[in-house]
């Protein structure tokens, strides 16, 4: 009969698939694409031309709820708030909560779509499915045009996908070139032709969308919505997002989505977008949220008037009052309460902070020594122009610790005086750290106090860590040598630690590979001569005929032995060491390199 449409009959298992809410799990896969497009829905088997694929599935509202929920939305939520008209009016299914429905990850295509949306009717309600507008192949992304004109990652897909896929493992995609951005929501239409008919409602504008990665000229500012009188239909209540643990941080990577784990529906607070220009009507709560909601254009203009704006002026008196609060409590043990009322008063500088946070420097005796350096000042002869506290008398500088050290040495009686140097001290004392396995914040501490930046630290005053590697190793091999080996099974090199203080019970047939304090000086010095021959080029023919696998001198028949049993102590020392990565580092690379010339 003509004027009268019969409806057709909906695909076969749609309907079932609809009103079961189940997807066709044996013929589809979500896999991740990358950081721009984030996951997407594959075929895992052949679909043919007008088949029912899936389902885009979620909590069907009506537009005031849509509205409402759009206000509080982020973005990265509103994207999955899918619009269309039915029955003279504008529905919408929100599937912005992550469950494991399919529907809602499929990707927009609105060049080369495969599939899609249509109306389909079960159980008096209306169910957005995607169907084949073509045959799709296993491995095929199933996409469909979202509709509208102004998707930002239409437009973004050229400018950043490019450097993103070229940088990433791809899986298989679509062939369909990129689809180009714009900024808009379109809102999709089910009419009774069961066809979505895109159509953007103007002047509808809406809530303010957060791209924040974007520069100010591509971010989209508005969201398009309906504002249909409404018609009750499940209204939302608060919305806990399952935290993907493997998906979400890779979408919170993804420029046009920020994740947000839940969502708040009670706020009386809501930012009202229609008048969102002026910046003053969305009240956030703290300040963290005014920069999660608004582009920069309207950040910056909000921030202007916003009263969580972190940089508000200090009211006059706060530091003071800061100040008094801080020494309310009764000084620390060894510190003068007169003491501890003048920390009060002084200004609040860094001099302040090093003092306060340091106070046992300025003990009580301390401070009387203090004023004796400071009292005897002219009666040594320091000139009044002299700014030092440890002033040289006649003259404008002052004392270093070297300077002290050194007088000290001598002072003292040291046999070898000019040995003990700040310079050695410190490559002692770095050396030592080594072998103690400090971690790297005590040692960039140990640097600091030694008055050195950890990278000269590194590069002049630690051991090279090949010595200590080979100082361990040669415990490892003293105990494979004395059978002791099961003492470090299951260790990797890095749980053997190397104790300065250790003492090494050498049995007498181990002794041949030691040698006495004395003995070592001497192999070292030969070991040292050796290698400035080497070096020179003027025993080269020696070093060649020895052979890349002739034993170093450091091996040569010994003279003198220990007694049985006796402990040889300390194990690893400094000179050792140093003898060692002369052995090993320079004569044995030499021999190498000598031979293979
Ligand atoms: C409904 S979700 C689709 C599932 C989404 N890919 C995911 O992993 O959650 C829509 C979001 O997917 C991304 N998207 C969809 N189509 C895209 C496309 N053609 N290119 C880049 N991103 C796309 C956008 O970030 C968009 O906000």
């Amino acid at each position: 009969m003509a004027g009268l449409r019969r409806r057709k009959p909906p695909p076969h298992g749609c309907d079932e698939h609809a009103s079961k809410a189940v997807d066709k799990t044996a013929k589809l896969e979500v896999m991740y694409i990358n950081s721009f497009k984030g996951r997407g829905v594959f075929a895992t088997s052949h679909f043919q031309k007008g088949d029912f694929v899936v389902e885009y599935r979620g909590e069907l509202i009506h537009p005031e709820e849509s509205q409402r929920r759009r206000r509080i939305y982020h973005v990265s939520c509103a994207v999955f708030m899918f619009d269309f008209y039915w029955q003279e009016r504008t529905w919408c299914v929100d599937a912005a909560q992550e469950d494991s429905s399919l529907g809602r990850l499929v990707n927009d295509d609105h060049k080369h779509p495969n599939c899609k949306m249509k109306k389909v009717m079960a159980e008096n309600k209306p169910h957005p499915c995607l169907f084949a507008l073509r045959d799709i192949n296993p491995g095929e992304e199933i996409i469909y045009d979202y509709g509208g004109t102004d998707w930002p990652w239409r437009k973004q897909v050229g400018e950043q996908a490019t450097d993103i896929e070229s940088s990433e493992a791809e899986i298989p995609s679509t062939s369909e070139p990129a689809p180009q951005r714009s900024s808009i929501f379109g809102t999709q239409h089910l009419g009774e032709t069961e066809s979505y008919l895109l159509k953007k409602k103007d002047g509808m504008m809406v809530s303010l969308v957060n791209y924040t990665d974007y520069d100010e000229s591509h971010s989209p500012s508005r969201i398009a919505i309906h504002d249909d009188s409404s018609q009750a239909w499940s209204p939302g209540t608060d919305i806990e997002l399952k935290e993907d643990k493997d998906i979400f941080p890779m979408l919170r990577r993804t420029k046009s989505i920020q994740m947000t784990s839940h969502i708040e529906f009670d706020s009386d607070e809501l930012f009202d977008p229609s008048s969102a220009d002026s910046g003053e009507e969305y009240i956030p709560k703290t300040s963290e949220d005014s920069s999660g909601l608004f582009n920069k254009k309207l950040l910056w203009r909000h921030m202007k008037i916003c009263k969580f704006k972190p940089d508000v002026p200090q009211k006059p008196g706060k530091t003071r009052a800061q100040a008094l609060s801080a020494f309310a409590v009764p000084p620390p043990p060894g510190v003068k309460i007169e003491f501890w009322k003048l920390l009060n008063n002084m200004v609040q500088d860094d001099v302040y902070i090093a003092v306060k946070s340091d106070v046992c420097i300025m003990e009580y005796a301390m401070q009387q020594a203090l004023d004796l350096l400071v009292g005897t000042r002219q009666e040594c002869g320091v000139p009044k122009e002299n700014i030092y506290l440890f002033a040289r008398p006649s003259a404008f500088t002052c004392y270093r610790g070297s300077d002290c050290l050194r007088y000290f040495a001598k002072a003292c009686g040291a046999k070898n005086p000019e040995s003990l140097t700040s310079t050695k001290l410190r490559k002692q004392t770095g050396t030592l750290s080594q072998v103690l396995n400090l971690t790297n914040t005590e040692l960039d501490l140990l640097a600091d106090f030694l008055g050195h930046d950890i990278r000269v630290h590194r590069q002049f005053y630690r051991l090279p860590e090949g010595t200590l590697q080979l100082a361990k190793i040669s415990k490892l091999l003293m105990a494979l040598e004395q059978g002791r080996l099961a003492e470090f099974q299951g260790k990797t090199l890095d749980d053997i630690s190397i104790d300065p203080e250790e003492n090494v019970h050498m049995d007498s047939d181990n002794e041949t590979a030691c040698e006495s304090d004395s003995q070592e000086g001497q192999v070292t010095s030969t070991q040292m001569e050796n290698k400035t021959r080497m070096r020179d080029g003027s025993n080269t023919d020696e070093a060649s005929q020895q052979g890349p696998m002739t034993p170093p001198p450091a091996a040569q028949p010994q003279t003198q032995r220990r007694q049985k049993g006796q402990l040889f102590r300390p194990y690893f020392v400094t000179e050792c060491s140093s003898m060692v990565d002369v052995m090993f580092h320079g004569s044995t690379l030499t021999y190498f390199r000598s031979a293979c010339l």
